[in-house]
């Protein structure tokens, strides 16, 4: 077996690509406006969580709102680089690309937002 091939498996594979994952999400954080108004967002959030003393299954819920958001911005930036390196011209199939994985991003931050308010409501006016 040669190195190469032993290297394309296990552990050192798996940092690896671990690495690669930590570098897409800096990149991501760093260059993309919309992902530093999600880190922001969610940063508030949890600043709340914690103020409010939310339960434990209002805590899952936040975690997997914020988790999801990171993560569909994450993918929308991959769509957005994939379609500029496919074109640089203009093309229709290249917006409707571009524009389901913003949609994406929208439903799941319209969602996000109604259900945030429906678990602080009480909190904020009933505490
Ligand atoms: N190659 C293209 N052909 C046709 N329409 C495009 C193309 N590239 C972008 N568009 C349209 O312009 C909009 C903005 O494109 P852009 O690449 O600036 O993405 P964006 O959503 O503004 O991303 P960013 O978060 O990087 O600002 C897209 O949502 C799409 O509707």
């Amino acid at each position: 077996m040669s190195m190469d091939s032993r290297d394309k498996r296990g552990i050192r594979r798996l940092v690896r690509s671990f690495g690669y994952a930590i570098e897409g999400f800096k990149y991501v954080v760093t260059k993309e406006a919309n992902m530093k108004i999600h880190v922001f967002a969610s940063f508030v959030v949890i600043l709340a969580s914690l103020w409010f003393r939310i339960s434990l299954t209002e805590w899952l819920v936040v975690l997997l709102l914020i988790a999801g958001m990171f993560s569909l911005e994450l993918m929308n930036t991959a769509v957005e680089k994939t379609v500029d390196l496919i074109t640089t011209k203009r093309h229709p199939l290249a917006k409707h690309a571009k524009d389901a994985a913003a949609a994406a991003v929208l439903v799941y931050a319209c969602f996000a937002v109604v259900i945030g308010i429906l678990i602080f409501w009480k909190y904020i006016f009933f505490s």
